[in-house]
């Protein structure tokens, strides 16, 4: 069977800005930080009155007096010219404390956790001492020393900051000094300096961004207390902070006075808030894989057609015309087209192909477990006992993974819980989908353990994913597929993190479930040496389609595509170097290899 390949298009990843926008609360915080930005830029500009000017006849007028919008405080003086005035100040000192303590607390984190020892415990037991202070306390005692003022309460408030920025930016430090790339840096001759400048910060500095997006708002806040205490901003010069305290005696009488400056300086903090979260999604790696919302429970469907959603006497699996791709902004890259095999009871078919030719995906697809967003589902049907998966909802789908069809990973380091004892795991596979107790799916998960060969089980079951060897990892992945009696086995290159010992010990135990259970295996792998040596069918993938399918002995002795035969060239022989390259010589004059 062969069929054209898909053109590969290369996904258009959304830009920073996009991501910040499609996040509707960091969108209005952004949208009212900038409004109440512009405000207080514009205050020179804009026609407001003397903010200083008292006018004592015209005390506490309420809001929407004439020529008072929002009223006069306790001195006559316009709240909304004091207002828009004491904005602008309280940014300012807000923002500026807010760069100072990101400054010097991330230079101190990046030089204590790069350079560990002496320096790292001197440095940090500084930031502990600044630390052990209750932060307002610790600020009003720096006031205190240098003097009530402004510019006092904004040191004040980025000395107590600065702990917050030192511990958060080593803690990064130190995870990526010790990283290949920062190794790989230092054997090339880079000095300490150059190696700190070119590889670690880079690397810390969206942690550095996130802080700052997500603490300014909360300078602010300490700015406005000090201020409110009388430590901050002094008369003349007002803030939203010291607004407040001087509206505090008028409370009940004039409660304007101090409801106007504090609903500003909520409405500053949320906006901040808002968009500091916003920054940080888009800024944190982890989250950046195309959406900012978590993946939906079974991947999206978004079929035309839908074939019938029954088929009468089905192989174990049917897969039929199934294509699925990535959203990228509405527009769908294709990654699988038109995939169609089908699986009896008892039967190995290989998938193999190339990285990125879509076998993951493939494999995926079957259960709805590409992740959503982006992952789509857009055509084709997969039928499990001759009932289509992609036609049922999402509890039947859930309810259908581990019990009809179970999956086993490459790397099992990276699945099983690094915390979890494995016995426990392997149980918390069984309970998902039966009603039993505890001790039950204990002894079930010991016997499971057993029959995936791993010695001494009940011992073996209370150690952690670490203690295990790479095989034995892979055994409990093999016992985790098998703790509800699956009838199919999706097995996504098993072997490809193992020594060829160890994945021949796998490969037979697969082969020996495959007889004793009379399990159907898929097997994903990029290796024909093992097709040749399990499968019974292989299909060849490229460019997200199948390109050949057969029995495995007749596709490895006549090879239909250009494609399958560099792949089977591709295995070498023990001994027969002269032969494997004789092999693939005449596809390499050919400019193909
Ligand atoms: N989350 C994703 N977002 C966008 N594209 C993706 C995503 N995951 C996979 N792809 C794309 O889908 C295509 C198929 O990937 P897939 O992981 O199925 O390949 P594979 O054959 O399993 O490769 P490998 O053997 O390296 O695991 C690739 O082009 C890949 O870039």
């Amino acid at each position: 069977m062969t069929n054209a390949a898909l053109p590969a298009a290369p996904p258009r990843r959304r830009s920073n800005w996009q991501l910040l926008m499609a996040n509707r609360l960091a969108a209005a915080g952004l949208f009212i930080l900038g409004f109440v930005v512009l405000l207080a830029v514009l205050a020179p500009v804009l026609p407001l009155p003397n903010p200083d000017i008292t006018d004592q006849p015209n005390r506490l007028l309420p809001p929407l007096s004439p020529g008072h919008l929002l009223g006069t405080d306790h001195l006559g003086r316009d709240i909304l010219s004091r207002l828009i005035w004491g904005t602008q100040v309280s940014l300012i000192v807000g923002i500026s404390a807010t760069a100072i303590a990101a400054l010097v607390g991330s230079v101190i984190g990046l030089v204590a956790g790069y350079a560990r020892g002496a320096t790292d415990t001197l440095l940090m037991r500084f930031v502990d001492m600044l630390m052990a202070f209750p932060y307002i306390l610790l600020a009003i005692a720096i006031v205190a020393a240098l003097g009530p003022g402004l510019l006092n309460a904004l040191y004040a408030i980025a000395i107590v900051n600065i702990p917050f920025f030192a511990r958060n930016i080593r803690g990064v430090t130190v995870s990526i000094r010790n990283r290949e790339f920062v190794d790989a840096a230092r054997l090339s001759g880079k000095g300490d300096v150059a190696i700190l400048f070119t590889e670690v910060l880079p690397n810390v500095l969206p942690v550095i961004v996130i802080t700052m997006s997500t603490t300014v708002g909360w300078m602010i806040l300490e700015t406005a207390g000090l201020s409110f205490l009388g430590l901050g901003a002094q008369p003349p010069t007002s803030d939203l902070g010291s607004m407040l305290g001087q509206a505090r005696a008028q409370i009940f009488t004039a409660p304007h006075a101090s409801i106007i400056p504090g609903v500003m300086i909520f409405i500053l903090v949320m906006s901040i808030n808002l968009l500091g979260d916003g920054i940080r999604d888009v800024l944190d790696p982890r989250l950046r894989s195309g959406s900012l919302a978590r993946p939906m429970a079974v991947t999206q469907i978004r079929r035309e057609n839908p074939p019938p959603s029954n088929r009468e006497n089905a192989p174990a699996l049917v897969v039929e015309q199934l294509s699925a791709g990535f959203d990228d902004s509405g527009r769908i890259t294709p990654a699988i087209s038109g995939i169609s095999f089908s699986l009896n009871r008892g039967e190995c078919l290989g998938l193999i192909g190339e990285s990125g030719s879509g076998k993951s995906v493939t494999a995926l697809s079957l259960m709805g477990l590409v992740a959503s967003p982006p992952g789509v589902i857009t055509g084709g049907a997969v039928y499990v006992d001759g009932r289509d998966v992609l036609a049922m909802d999402e509890n039947q789908i859930i309810a259908l993974r581990g019990v009809r069809v179970s999956y086993v990973f490459q790397d099992p380091l990276t699945t099983l819980h690094p915390l979890y004892r494995v016995g426990e795991q392997v149980a918390e596979a069984i309970l998902a989908h039966r009603p039993i107790g505890r001790r039950e799916a204990g002894e079930r998960a010991v016997e499971l353990m057993e029959q995936v060969g791993i010695r001494d089980a009940r011992a073996r079951s209370r150690a952690f994913p670490h203690e295990l060897s790479g095989g034995q990892r892979q055994r409990i992945g093999i016992a985790m597929a098998l703790a509800n009696d699956p009838d199919i086995i999706v097995a996504d290159e098993p072997t490809t993190a193992l020594d060829v010992t160890v994945q021949k010990r796998i490969l037979d135990l697969l082969q020996g479930l495959r007889r004793d259970r009379g399990l159907a295996i898929l097997l994903i792998t990029h290796d024909f040496g093992v097709v040749a040596d399990v499968c019974d069918r292989v299909a060849v993938m490229k460019n997200g389609v199948i390109v050949e399918q057969g029995a495995t002995a007749g596709v490895l002795r006549n090879p239909q595509h250009d494609y399958t035969r560099r792949l089977i060239a591709c295995v070498p022989e023990l001994g027969e170097g002269r032969t494997f390259l004789d092999r693939v010589r005449p596809l390499m004059a050919e400019g193909r290899a």
